[in-house]
């Protein structure tokens, strides 16, 4: 029989009747650990070996571990100051004890955390008395360190779960193969194998001289185990991120950009949000220290805004009556909604006057001051858009996310009348999640209120929304935890295995 030459090496190096890993066979070989492994799963598949799979765990200590091995564990050098301070007899001011055991630093705490939980004795109101009939020379946890430190194993699983709690040890996990001659194999081995010049790696060498041509090159194992490598690649929120912009681009839509932090006048006095409104009380939103205010803001707007809030805007409005002050409006912070951009840009401050129809968008961050819950945020990205236009409708409102949504394969949309102080009619969206089939909330919307578009000088309809990006993200991928996608609890498995898009 003819066989690769790895594959001859490892053959002739196992054995019937004694059972090798890989590693073993490996150095038996001189063979690298995995041609070894490629040729021990080859010729397993030629029926020549068997393979056996365990899992073997190893037990190491840390390296704080390692110093209680060689020292002692700190409760036990609390236990002999304090017995030799008389602790046994009558109770002792602990500063004596810990003074005695020659403990410092952190050692203190540990000391006192596992005293009474060992027996060695009880601590209260600062005093601290010594069981004369605790043992340290049986202690287990100190037994099972010296075992660990002389290489010796350690069966005791109770013992192991504590010192790996207390992070004096770490226990890993790893896959142990090992191999033995099938009676094929002895067959094969008694009848005779030989080494076929096969080639394993094509070389630059092979295709200059032009070799390649005449040599055999030795079969891929498709199904061998590989190494599992992760490359890099775009996240799932900016890989969205950018899919929604050129689906609103793909829409006829222009992109807005604009201040994090900002006026509170753009965030939301040109909104027509009154200044007594709860969401604008100091622990709703990040207010910036420095600078606190903002310089510069359109004198006339100014004006206009500070009128629609006291009186209204027109004869079928009314103002809130309540004082308006232009201190409250320059002050900064940063932006709840990007709907202060809408404002900079419909107000003809970001790229001049513009004359319907327009439509714009932003996908950019926005902050809030909620508690951090599976749907919420203090971070998040807003799908800001609006349409201007003469004679809009909420039809075509609408119609504009049946539209954008179903880009995303979400076709089951759902409305619910809404309030927002600067539209009217106000709409919420809704969309089912994949997974637990809740309506969960996905964006906001409506059409600006005439107390917005007068003093902006808009004389024609708006209609404008705020989408939620990690909602949407939530649709499509199913996950139920907004903290899976962001943040130090991140899901990586997810992040790893999501498909990518373009
Ligand atoms: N600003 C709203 C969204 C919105 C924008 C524009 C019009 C209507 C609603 C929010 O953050 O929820």
């Amino acid at each position: 029989m003819k066989l690769p030459e790895s594959q001859v090496a490892v053959l002739e190096a196992a054995s019937a009747t004694d059972e090798q890993t890989i590693e073993e066979l490996a150095e038996k070989t001189w063979l690298k650990p995995e041609t070894a492994t490629g040729a021990v799963f080859e010729l397993e598949d030629e029926g020549l070996l068997s393979v056996e799979e365990r899992t073997d765990e190893s037990v190491s200590l840390t390296e704080e571990g390692e110093e209680y091995a060689e020292d002692g564990l700190p409760e036990i050098k609390l236990y002999e100051a304090a017995l030799s301070a008389g602790a046994d007899e009558d109770a002792i001011q602990m500063g004596q004890a810990i003074g005695q055991s020659g403990l410092g630093g952190p050692q203190v705490n540990i000391a006192l955390s596992n005293y009474a939980r060992k027996g060695y004795g009880s601590i209260d109101s600062g005093e601290i008395v010594a069981d004369p009939d605790a043992d340290p020379e049986n202690d287990a946890e100190a037994s099972a360190l010296s075992a660990l430190a002389a290489g010796e194993p350690v069966e005791d699983a109770d013992t192991l779960d504590q010192l790996e709690s207390r992070g004096l040890v770490e226990r890993t996990e790893s896959t142990v193969r090992s191999v033995l001659l099938t009676d094929d194999g002895v067959t094969a081995l008694m009848e005779g194998v030989e080494a076929a010049e096969t080639v394993g790696q094509l070389t630059p060498e092979m295709l200059t001289t032009g070799q390649w041509r005449d040599v055999e090159f030795a079969q891929y194992n498709v199904d061998a185990d590989a190494e599992r490598i992760d490359g890099g690649k775009v996240h799932i929120l900016r890989q969205t991120a950018n899919r929604v912009k050129d689906v609103l681009v793909g829409m006829g839509f222009e992109e807005m950009d604009g201040p994090h932090a900002d006026a509170d006048f753009w965030i939301n006095d040109c909104l027509f949000m009154p200044q007594d409104h709860p969401a604008r009380t100091h622990w709703d939103r990040f207010a910036l220290s420095n600078p606190t205010e903002i310089g510069d803001l359109p004198e006339e707007l100014v004006e206009k805004v500070r009128r629609a809030h006291l009186e209204g805007i027109g004869e079928n409005s009314d103002g809130y009556h309540s004082p308006w002050d232009e201190d409250f409006a320059r002050a900064i912070a940063l932006r709840g909604h990007t709907t202060s951009l809408s404002m900079r840009y419909l107000s003809g401050n970001a790229v001049g006057k513009l004359e319907p129809p327009q439509r714009f968008f932003s996908v950019e961050k926005v902050y809030r001051n909620d508690t951090l819950d599976p749907t919420h945020l203090l971070e998040f990205f807003q799908i800001e858009g609006w349409v201007m236009a003469e004679d809009l409708s909420v039809r075509d409102l609408m119609g504009t996310f049946e539209e954008f949504y179903a880009q995303f394969g979400i076709t089951d949309i759902q409305f619910k009348p809404h309030y927002n102080p600067y539209t009217e009619p106000s709409f919420e969206l809704f969309g089912r999640h994949p997974e637990t089939n809740e309506l969960i909330e996905i964006g906001n919307s409506g059409m600006f209120r005439p107390e917005v578009l007068e003093p902006l000088g808009v004389e024609c309809d708006v209609m404008a929304w705020g989408l939620a990006l990690e909602r949407l993200l939530m649709l499509m991928y199913g996950f139920e935890d907004i903290r899976d996608v962001h943040g130090t609890l991140c899901d990586l498995e997810l992040l790893r295995d999501v498909e990518v898009i373009h």
